[in-house]
């Protein structure tokens, strides 16, 4: 595939024909529309497209039937059917047809580029051989001490397959390190498989993971093989593990006590050797309290645990992450590589970035394309990026690592952890009002929005040294 990828469209309605045609107007993409799915396998033929937009309803032709005549001669295009907003039935037989996504009508222009992008990525994914040369593909950034521990886990297990659980934020690369670890596993060879329980609607996360047999349910026309087998050999990457329903969860947990299960709708068993990495933003412990994730499959997947610090606890990477990204959206976009001023570098190292790494390789990609010069100044940022303050940011810093502690602590095994953390809170802000009073008590109550009273009373317990003289 070359930079420029090409998306074909195919609707009976001119007018969405249009809509699409304009939303998806962009340097890196190319739009053939088709009025006749009848035509579309033709041109399949003649001129494959990366990512194949279909509607529903069509005469002659519907989407569902081009679905699974596509599905025959092309089965790795990612197709994306357009279905009426409510009509859940269609969206389901869509999934179940082997759509890579539905998009429900009226779409917002956004929305539809972000999932044509996401096909394309998905079909360069595929394409992409799956033997991958060590180091190659996951280039992981990280000067940061935090990150440095993660590079040592990666280089500690890469000769082992055992199961590992990854632990971070939405954004902060928990996807990448699962890359990481496999690529430098002895199963590099074999194939990678991710699957993100929280994008798939919950019926369909069994026939997913497990594949089924022909006529296992209604649209079920062929058997499909799940990822489980997709992955034999290799690594099943489970995202957002704890949004997995909780049958799921008893199928996973016997799967990986027995290495064998049965497809939906099959009889015999299948035997699987495939590594579990898992990944998460929430607390498996909690939810494992609150009786919404297995205790035993939490032991199972928690036998190495990776923290992915947030991209505030670790601002010492933010110039080169920042390099990286520009110098990476120039390839995408085929277009020169822009350059951040000292002041621009600096503004961006100092943001509270709630998006972590993916809010900022966005916010390169967003400045690839809209930043007027060759030089990024702060004038160029986007909007919401340029106008926050630092008061904003160092409080969007603090946020997250009073976070971070927290992860740490539950990790470690501590309860109670309002007792541990409100005095300390409360301690630091009356020493930073005391400080600004000049040690005067009663305007250091005022600033804190507190009675006098009270900051005596408080004092008393959190600062006896301070109190005396009350
Ligand atoms: N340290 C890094 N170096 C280079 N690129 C990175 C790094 N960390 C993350 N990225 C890139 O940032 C984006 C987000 O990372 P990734 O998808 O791995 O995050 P995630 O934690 O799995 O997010 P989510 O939980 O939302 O799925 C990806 O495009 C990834 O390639």
């Amino acid at each position: 595939m070359t930079d420029v990828a090409r998306v074909m469209i195919v609707d009976d309605d001119r007018a969405i024909r249009w809509v699409l045609e304009r939303a998806l107007a962009q340097p890196d993409l190319e739009i053939e529309t088709i009025e006749r799915a009848d035509r579309v396998l033709d041109r399949l033929l003649e001129n494959p497209p990366d990512v194949l937009v279909t509607d529903i309803r069509m005469p002659g032709i519907d989407g569902l039937d081009l679905l699974a005549r596509v599905q025959e001669v092309h089965p790795d295009l990612p197709v994306i059917v357009m279905t009426a907003h409510s009509d859940l039935d269609s969206a389901v037989a869509s999934y179940q047809g082997g759509a890579f996504e539905y998009l429900p009508k009226p779409f917002d222009v956004d929305e539809a580029l972000a999932l044509v992008r996401r096909a394309v990525a998905h079909a360069r994914e595929r394409q992409r051989p799956v033997s991958v040369p060590e180091g190659l593909d996951a280039e992981i950034i990280g000067e940061a001490p935090a990150m440095q521990e993660v590079f040592r886990a990666i280089g500690r297990l890469s000769h082992s397959h055992i199961t590992v659980l990854i632990n971070g934020q939405s954004g902060t690369g928990k996807e990448r390190v699962a890359r990481a670890l496999h690529q430098h596993s002895p199963r590099a060879g074999k194939p990678f498989i991710a699957l993100n329980m929280a994008a798939i609607p919950r019926d369909l996360i069994e026939s997913e993971l497990f594949g089924h047999e022909k006529g296992a349910f209604t649209g079920a026309t062929a058997q499909r093989q799940g990822r489980f087998e997709q992955a034999n050999g290799g690594t099943l990457f489970l995202d957002e593990i704890g949004d997995m329903p909780a049958e799921t969860q008893t199928r996973l947990l016997r799967v990986l006590a027995d290495g064998e299960f049965y497809r939906v709708g099959g009889h015999t068993s299948v035997k699987v050797d495939v590594r579990i990495i898992a990944a998460t933003h929430q607390n498996l412990e909690t939810l494992v309290e609150d009786g919404r994730f297995r205790e035993d499959l939490f032991h199972r997947l928690n036998v190495i645990r990776i923290h992915l610090p947030t991209l505030a606890e670790r601002r010492e990477d933010i110039p080169r992450l920042a390099r990286h990204f520009l110098a990476e959206a120039a390839k995408e976009l085929a277009t020169d590589v822009k350059v951040l001023t000292a002041d621009a570098e600096a503004h961006l190292t100092r943001l509270a970035w709630p998006g972590n790494v993916r809010q900022l390789e966005n916010t390169c990609r967003w400045l690839t394309v809209m930043a007027s010069g060759r030089e990024v100044l702060i004038e160029d940022l986007p909007q919401e990026l340029r106008e926050v303050d630092s008061a904003e940011a160092v409080a969007g810093d603090w946020r997250s690592a009073f976070r971070d502690w927290a992860d740490r602590a539950l990790d470690a095994g501590h309860t109670h952890l309002l007792e541990e953390a409100v005095p300390d809170f409360e301690r630091i802000l009356i020493e930073t009002a005391l400080k600004h009073t000049g040690g005067r008590k009663g305007e250091a109550a005022e600033l804190l929005g507190w009675g006098r009273n009270t900051l005596t009373r408080k004092l008393k317990t959190l600062l006896p040294a301070l109190a005396e003289g009350e």
